[in-house]
């Protein structure tokens, strides 16, 4: 995935990595700083989101949809869709341009508008990343649990960074028995969680080890 990505793609990725460099220094407004995720935890979404069970994969949160290129290139290398919901109309105005310039339209569905009122519509979720505003994630967290097929894997952004704000999220994610979670702290700390159920192997079936079937 990593290899040889698209040039549009690599370019607007580099753009975008400058923008939100120059925002956090400059004293651009909250509303209109992009806040992405750094590079190497959009490795780790990418990996991650790849190697999730069939089904959609899913974002809150798309600024101007830097994570949601990451997410793209999982799509594309596991044949399935990203669909990204954003609430502030800049925001997805720039995630468009995003798209459009990096040539992942036919992979990307872009839903503007607060997700609490529209992820009940979603179903067979593979893949979910949470990067919205800190006192959505209960709500949102709830709405997406059982939408995730068995094996699924929700991961959400700045558990470290925002630690007194979650702290209380993350807490109840972790002793929450529907799945099995942890820290991870790569970036601003992902809170990922997997829903049970899925047998960890194609077809359901362990491989046969070396060997087996020889006297
Ligand atoms: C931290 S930024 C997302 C950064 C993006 N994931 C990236 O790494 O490139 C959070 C975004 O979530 C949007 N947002 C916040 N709450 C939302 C909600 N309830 N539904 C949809 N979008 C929301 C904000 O407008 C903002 O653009």
């Amino acid at each position: 995935m990593f290899h040889d990505l698209p040039e549009a793609l690599r370019a607007r990725m580099a753009e975008l990595e400058a923008i939100d460099a120059r925002d956090r220094t400059d004293g651009t407004p909250h509303r209109r700083r992009l806040r992405q995720v750094p590079p190497e935890t959009g490795r780790f979404l990418a990996l991650l989101a790849a190697a999730a069970p069939a089904g959609a994969i899913v974002e809150v949160g798309t600024s101007a949809g830097y994570s949601t290129l990451w997410l793209a290139l999982a799509a594309r290398a596991s044949g399935r869709t990203v669909t990204t919901f954003e609430v502030l109309p800049e925001k997805v105005a720039l995630a468009r341009e995003t798209f459009a310039r990096a040539g992942v339209e036919d992979v990307v569905r872009l839903v503007e508008g607060d997700a609490r009122d529209r992820v009940a519509g979603l179903d067979a979720v593979g893949f979910a990343f949470l990067d919205a505003e800190k006192g959505a994630y209960p709500a949102l967290y709830e709405a997406l649990l059982p939408r995730l097929v068995p094996g699924g894997l929700l991961a959400a952004d700045n558990v470290l960074s925002h630690a007194e704000a979650l702290g209380p999220f993350v807490d109840r994610v972790l002793g929450d028995r529907r799945v099995d979670a942890v820290v991870v702290p790569i970036g601003k700390g992902v809170l990922l969680a997997r829903r049970p159920g899925a047998r960890a192997t194609a077809g359901g079936a362990e491989p046969p080890a070396a060997g087996a079937g020889k006297a």
